[in-house]
């Protein structure tokens, strides 16, 4: 903990240590360890998986040339390429897709289905609909000037043997799924799922379900968090709300600690004597970080207990949520092997004013408006870290820099909900 500078602004008033954002994203991310475990799994359980090696091609696709249409292929010679005048071939095969034709007579056509290999000794396929059957459908007739190799797809246009079609640390996707099996693979090497245990600090959280006793709240933490770790594709161990003592804290991370690669909390991570967070880790394990300039969300906390992580998430449900999305999210995507762990800003306009200069950097909850060009964010009135129907109205979140203000259409940094959700 000696390396964070000292200022003034993280609680607004009291001088306190408090790392950057850049900081604090550059500690987790290095200490980030990629598990390595990995497992063969069928193709249909990959969906959102990530991938532990590079997938190569061991065939080409297509592994033959064949039809782009459903009409004849021909042999167009040289004197008849892109000539006007018009071309009679006479039919005298037929080849679906599946199956394969003999090789083509000179001066005649194949009926041919799309998908279907091209013949020896064919060159081109015309479309049916360019076609005129005459004599009795025996024979066609094309008008149109016709270039050597039309609606013909090459052997390798697709992929070529031995390339590599998926990269390591790839998040699969359906269409990524579908290229595998292109090639004919039938099962891929993905990273295990990482194991995240979660519990809930706060003696005033009641279960949604029960009635509540004055003074208490629903603890919505605890869905938020579960929710976006299955998003994420993590395997969840809760042990749901826990006392709020030093000691029921430690239980509670000594009975995760073995089977997990990481814990995550939220609550008693802020300076208050009932939040036992923070020196429970200090006990255990190792306190590697605490407190980040960011609004919402600045009590955020992360050590380690011997080898499982640890990240404490503020209590307050915005901040818990807005700080998984911008420093727990990647930290997992890179433990979970990916090679894309980082968050992706989009430029966007503001459609409002921010007045007054902040110490921390903010990220406000805002809604994009695309009926107009370029598309503007705006604002939604109440942007306190309890607020959490901002975070249902927003579909992103637009930062604020530190000690700046903001014209309405200055160009920000937007980072939509529905990419940090995936
Ligand atoms: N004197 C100071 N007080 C506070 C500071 C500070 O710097 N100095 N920081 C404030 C900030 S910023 C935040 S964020 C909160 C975070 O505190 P904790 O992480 O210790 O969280 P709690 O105190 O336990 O709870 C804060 C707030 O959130 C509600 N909460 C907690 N858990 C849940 C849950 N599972 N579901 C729904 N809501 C929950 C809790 O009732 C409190 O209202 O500290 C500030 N204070
Ligand atoms: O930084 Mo705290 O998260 O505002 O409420």
């Amino acid at each position: 903990m000696d390396n964070q500078e000292v200022d003034c602004g993280g609680c607004d008033t009291i001088p306190q240590p408090l790392l950057s954002i850049d900081e604090a994203l550059e500690i987790l991310t290095s200490s980030a360890k990629v598990t390595n475990s990995t497992q063969l799994i069928e193709l249909d359980n990959t969906l959102n998986r990530m991938l532990a090696i590079d997938i190569h091609a061991n065939i080409s696709v297509p592994s033959f040339d064949n039809s782009a249409m459903d009409g004849y292929v021909i042999n167009l010679k040289e004197n008849q390429i892109n000539t006007s005048g018009g071309f009679t071939f006479k039919i005298n095969d037929r080849i679906p897709a599946g199956s394969i034709g003999d090789t083509l007579a000179s001066g005649c056509a194949a009926r041919i289905f799309t998908g279907a290999p091209i013949p020896k000794g064919a060159n081109t396929v015309l479309m049916q609909e360019e076609c005129e059957l005459i004599e009795n459908k025996s024979k066609i007739e094309v008008y149109r000037p016709i270039s050597l190799g039309e609606n013909i797809r090459p052997i390798g246009n697709d992929i070529q043997s031995g390339d590599v079609i998926l990269p390591k640390g790839k998040q699969l996707q359906p269409q990524d799924i579908a290229l595998a099996a292109s090639v004919g693979i039938n099962k891929l090497k993905v990273f295990h799922k990482i194991k995240v245990g979660v519990f809930f600090t706060g003696d005033e959280l009641a279960k949604p379900g029960d009635t509540l006793q004055q003074g208490q709240i629903f603890n919505s933490n605890r869905y938020s968090l579960v929710a976006l770790l299955n998003k994420l594709g993590c395997e969840v161990i809760n042990l749901g709300n826990i006392k709020d003592t030093f000691n029921a804290t430690c239980d509670a991370l000594e009975a995760l600690k073995s089977d997990c690669d990481l814990i995550i909390t939220t609550g008693g991570v802020s300076v208050g004597e009932e939040d036992y967070i923070k020196s429970a880790i200090e006990e255990l394990g190792q306190l590697n970080l605490w407190r980040i300039k960011i609004k919402p969300g600045k009590p955020f906390a992360f050590g380690n207990l011997g080898h499982c992580a640890f990240i404490g998430l503020p209590g307050n449900p915005v901040s818990a949520i807005v700080t998984f999305l911008l420093f727990a999210r990647p930290f997992i995507k890179k433990m979970q092997g990916a090679t894309h762990y980082l968050n992706t800003a989009f430029k966007t306009q503001a459609n409002f004013d921010w007045h007054k200069p902040k110490p921390r950097r903010e990220f406000v909850r805002v809604r994009l408006d695309h009926a107009t060009f370029p598309t503007k964010a705006n604002l939604y009135p109440k942007q306190g870290s309890d607020v959490l129907s901002s975070m249902v109205w927003a579909d992103g979140l637009i930062e604020i820099p530190e000690k700046t203000t903001v014209k309405r259409g200055e160009v920000l940094n937007f980072y939509p909900l529905n990419e940090m959700l995936s």
